[in-house]
């Protein structure tokens, strides 16, 4: 039995990693046909990450940024997101999406400012939207920025800001985005930065979640990475039987939110279920073996 630790998962070669994904990054966008990639900056790890990558991948000139304030966003992320898109050159805009938000809370009859999930899950769906205008527009993809910890204990928004086309830095967990952020030349104060989606004052992710990152982390590489069953990450990581219990109900519970909308079989060939376009006639085939 192997014993997992937090240097387990840090321990991985960040030249390698980024270089497989601006790869991706660069064979996705060619053979889309689309002239590069839309991002939203919040000033947090991940997108900062993700735009370095793009970035390295595409060119300045190819990334375009999308600063997305609400009144819920501190101002030294706005400060933060704002450096990123200066440091890397790329063109940005910055939307202001608080009369989105507000007219979204008159439409709506009944609407429960005090439902913090509901009413704070709109500002990913609007940022989505925005997104998706300026990719339209500029004939471009939008990049995710979800990374593995968030896509399997399904702790992002559902079509907000987990509608997108990529997800470069989906394979690694945010521990490991971290220092890949710092590999990349990204501040500490940015790479290091608490998580925190800001859907409403004073939300952290650690807080939210009941359960550290670098706890998540340690139970998910034994978890998923090693296809341990609960006693067996118990075993290997050390940590408490409830915890490790806790993350893996998350992934069980959030499994919806990683698969397309599922069609119930009435014909031969049922979308999803037993027809998918092989993508093995494209260079993208090579990043998905
Ligand atoms: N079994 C099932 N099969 C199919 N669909 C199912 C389903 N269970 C729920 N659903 C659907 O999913 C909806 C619930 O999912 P969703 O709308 O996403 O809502 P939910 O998962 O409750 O909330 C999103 C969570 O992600 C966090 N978040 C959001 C954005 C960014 C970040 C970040 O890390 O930055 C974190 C946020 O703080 C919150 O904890 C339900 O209303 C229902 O429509
Ligand atoms: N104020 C904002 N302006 C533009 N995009 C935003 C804003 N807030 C969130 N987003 C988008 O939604 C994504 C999800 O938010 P999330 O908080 O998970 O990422 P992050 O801030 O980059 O990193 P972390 O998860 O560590 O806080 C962001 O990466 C970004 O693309
Ligand atoms: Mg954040």
């Amino acid at each position: 039995m192997p014993r997992i630790t937090l240097d387990n998962v840090i321990r991985i070669d960040y030249e390698y990693a980024a270089r497989r994904i601006t790869d991706f990054i660069r064979t996705y966008v060619n053979d889309s046909g689309t002239t590069g990639a839309v991002i939203g900056l919040s000033g947090g790890v991940d997108s900062s990450v993700t735009a370095y990558l793009l970035v390295r991948a595409l060119g300045r000139d190819n990334v375009v940024g999308l600063i997305l304030p609400y009144k819920t966003t501190p101002p030294e992320d706005i400060r933060d997101a704002k450096y990123i898109a200066e440091t890397l050159g790329i063109k940005y805009y910055y939307i202001d999406i608080s009369n989105v938000r507000n007219a979204f809370a008159e439409a709506i009859p009944e609407f429960d400012e005090g439902n913090k999930v509901a009413t704070g899950n709109l500002l990913p769906r609007i940022r989505m939207t925005i997104l998706y205008y300026f990719a339209n527009k500029l004939n471009k993809v939008v990049a995710g920025t979800g990374d593995k910890s968030e896509l399997l204990i399904g702790y992002f928004t559902k079509y907000g800001d987990g509608g997108v086309d990529i997800l470069p830095i989906g394979d690694l967990y945010k521990t490991q985005v971290r220092y890949l952020g710092k590999y990349l030349g990204l501040l500490d104060s940015i790479a290091f930065k608490p998580s925190s989606p800001r859907l409403w004052d004073g939300q952290t992710a650690e807080g939210e979640l009941g359960v550290k990152y670098e706890d998540v982390d340690v139970i998910l590489h034994a978890l998923v990475d090693y296809r341990m069953n609960i006693e067996q990450a118990v075993e290997a990581t050390g940590k408490p039987l409830e915890l490790v219990q806790a993350v893996w109900r998350r992934v069980i519970n959030t499994e919806h939110k990683r698969r397309s909308p599922v069609v119930p079989r009435v014909s031969m060939r049922t979308l999803g279920l037993d027809w998918r376009m092989p993508i093995n006639r494209t260079g993208l085939s090579e990043f998905m073996e």
